[in-house]
């Protein structure tokens, strides 16, 4: 999907793929051996329930006429029993379809999950998260039943319709050409409403993603549209959206429901034509023609558009998940486009020189962001990387632990080309505290401890008293098993900061990435932390991204990037003394203290 927005509908799938299913029945296999015993009870329970009407006519034509009491009471046995076995084999339908749903959907999302994990970031840039959500619940959600219930009810009906036709053939041929005389007629409706009926699910799921991305927005930005009284307009913005996908709701229902009273229709004329042709053809005398295969041959016609009718259902929910279906197999082809190579080696141990040679890289095809970087750091150097909004600095960083491919050039980390070795262990060696402090729903501890979960408690209120986080931690009421609320809204910004920082620090990396680690921390707390965070970095390379120049003055080597490429490079005093770009940031924010 190229670059997608709320209100943009994402492309539709032209044809029908039957591939589609083929893997959705997949998903069944698992579960064949309950699968086929539902169906094998279900089908024994319709074929004892088809004889009924025989027993209808056995009773009207031979027990009645002999005044046969002994075969009425046989034959009504005998039905009662039918009735209790397909009783007791529904309630076994219901209860093993509906945990094969449940087992189905719990798999599938699974799939979708495992993968979406793994997708780089590249993708999540291009869509609304809210589109994304929306396969992983809803669009699931809606297919389970057509797995379940659906494919077992069409497997049923079939039999039953066969098993119908069958009985109906026995009874008269004659009367049984007649009431297949509608099915024709039925073909001619589907062929006509199917393109139609297909492409509007299509635009059902369309609007429903849209909508959904649009509430999943909404609430993400709830501070800015209250702070921006944009209440009103969001609520409009809404109600195109919802009214968009109320219409296309309306219109893909409506073809589902020509199917139903197209059916009736059509079963209503073949029973009167049955009616009517058998009741004249009995007067006429013709020979196997009884008022006893009237009443059995009606009840069959009865139960002949029944399956009909369900299996039209079947084919209903089929196009409408088909819709979901091409939307959840798109997520789980996705390609993972930063993956390990397939001679992809592990990491060893890293000591933390990192070299960047001729590195372009960019977003977009044709529009590059790092332009040939090059550049060298000693293990254990501290680089700081300054320069204007938008130059390219958190790109530069985010490459070094490959959450983006580069477009041409190598990076080295002691030596071996980042390309070359597993993600994995690549990532678990670096610590990364990113410019949005993301916290997770949980405890303040198992905040911290997501840099490594292995860590003891000590470990990490070690690194918590690091970062000077510890004292406001203890402040709170439960201090460390504080809960906190995913974006830690109970948080300050700096507390949020600290945090991270803290769990950047606890993975004990030997290259730290910090992107504006320290921007809402006033002053004082950010002189402290500056302290430990010196001791800190003793031994390890890192790479700081600052707007505020006072934390990275001390660095062993300063970079100022702007448009993608490095224009000066040095140590803060080399870097006054040339007067260059870095220069005029410095005294930009402190020439009235100087
Ligand atoms: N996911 C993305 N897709 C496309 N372009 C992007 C993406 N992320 C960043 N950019 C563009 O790349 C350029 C560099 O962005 P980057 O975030 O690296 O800048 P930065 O120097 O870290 O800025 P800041 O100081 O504001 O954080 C910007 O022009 C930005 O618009």
């Amino acid at each position: 999907m190229a670059r997608n927005k709320y209100d943009v509908d994402e492309v539709l799938e032209d044809k029908f793929d039957v591939n589609q299913l083929k893997r959705l029945l997949a998903y069944l296999i698992p579960y064949r051996k309950r699968f086929v015993s539902v169906g094998f009870m279900m089908l024994s329970a319709s074929a004892f329930t088809m004889l009924i009407p025989q027993f209808f006519q056995k009773v009207m034509d031979v027990c009645i006429p002999n005044k046969d009491m002994k075969g009425i009471a046989f034959y009504s046995f005998l039905t009662l029993l039918a009735a209790f076995y397909s009783a007791f084999s529904l309630r076994y339908k219901i209860k093993y379809t509906n945990q094969i749903g449940q087992q189905i959907i719990h798999d599938m999302r699974y799939d979708i999950f495992e993968h979406l994990q793994e997708l780089p970031f590249s993708y999540y840039d291009d869509r609304p998260h809210g589109k994304i959500q929306v396969r992983v619940v809803n669009y699931v959600n809606s297919i389970s039943d057509l797995l379940s219930n659906g494919i077992l009810n069409t497997i049923t009906d079939l039999c039953n319709l066969v098993f119908i036709i069958v009985f109906m053939l026995i009874l008269n041929v004659r009367l049984t050409l007649v009431c297949l005389c509608g099915l024709p007629i039925l073909a001619i409706v589907i062929v006509v409403i199917k393109k139609k009926q297909r492409t509007a699910w299509q635009v059902q799921s369309n609007k429903q993603s849209n909508l959904n991305a649009y509430i999943a927005e909404s609430i993400n930005g709830i501070r800015v549209t209250q702070s921006f009284v944009r209440e009103d307009v969001n609520s409009g913005i809404f109600n195109n959206l919802s009214g968009s996908y109320r219409k296309s709701w309306m219109r893909a229902v409506m073809f589902n429901f020509t199917m139903g009273p197209s059916i009736d229709i059509i079963s209503i004329i073949t029973t009167a034509a049955i009616y009517v042709l058998g009741v004249s053809w009995m007067i006429n005398g013709e020979t196997g023609i009884t008022v006893g295969v009237l009443v059995a041959f009606t009840a069959y016609i009865g139960r002949f558009w029944a399956p009909i009718n369900t299996l039209a259902g079947f084919y209903n929910s089929l196009l409408t998940a088909i819709s979901y279906l091409e939307r959840i197999f798109e997520t789980i082809d996705e390609p993972v486009v930063v993956k390990d190579r397939e001679d992809a080696v592990e990491m060893p141990p890293i000591h933390g020189d990192v070299a960047f040679d001729h590195v372009t890289f960019s977003y977009e095809p044709g529009v590059p962001i790092l332009k040939d970087v090059s550049f060298h750091a000693n293990q254990g150097q501290s680089f700081a990387v300054v320069g204007p909004t938008g130059a390219g600095k958190t790109t530069l960083v985010n490459l070094l632990s490959r959450f983006y491919n580069v477009d041409s050039g190598r990076i080295l980390i002691d030596g071996i080309d980042i390309a070359g070795v597993t993600i994995r262990s690549l990532r678990k060696q670096m610590g990364v505290m990113m410019q949005d402090s993301f916290i997770f729903s949980g405890t303040i501890m198992d905040n911290i401890r997501y840099g490594n979960f292995s860590a003891t408690d000590e470990e990490v209120i070690r690194a918590a008293k690091t970062v000077c986080a510890h004292d406001f931690i203890m402040e709170m009421e439960n201090g460390y098993q504080t809960q906190v609320n995913e974006r830690g809204s109970r948080l300050s910004a700096g507390q949020r900061q600290l945090i991270s920082f803290a769990r950047a620090l606890l993975a004990d990396p030997k290259i730290l990435i910090l992107d504006e680690a320290t921007s809402s921390i006033d002053t004082e707390t950010e002189i402290i932390l500056q302290k430990g965070l010196n001791e800190l970095l003793k031994g390890r390379t890192s790479f700081i991204i600052a707007h505020r120049l006072s934390t990275i003055k001390n660095s062993s080597c300063i970079m100022y990037v702007d448009k993608g490429t490095i224009l000066e490079k040095g140590t803060h005093d080399e870097l006054m003394a040339q007067k260059g770009e870095y220069y005029k940031l410095y005294m930009s924010q402190y020439a009235s203290l100087m």
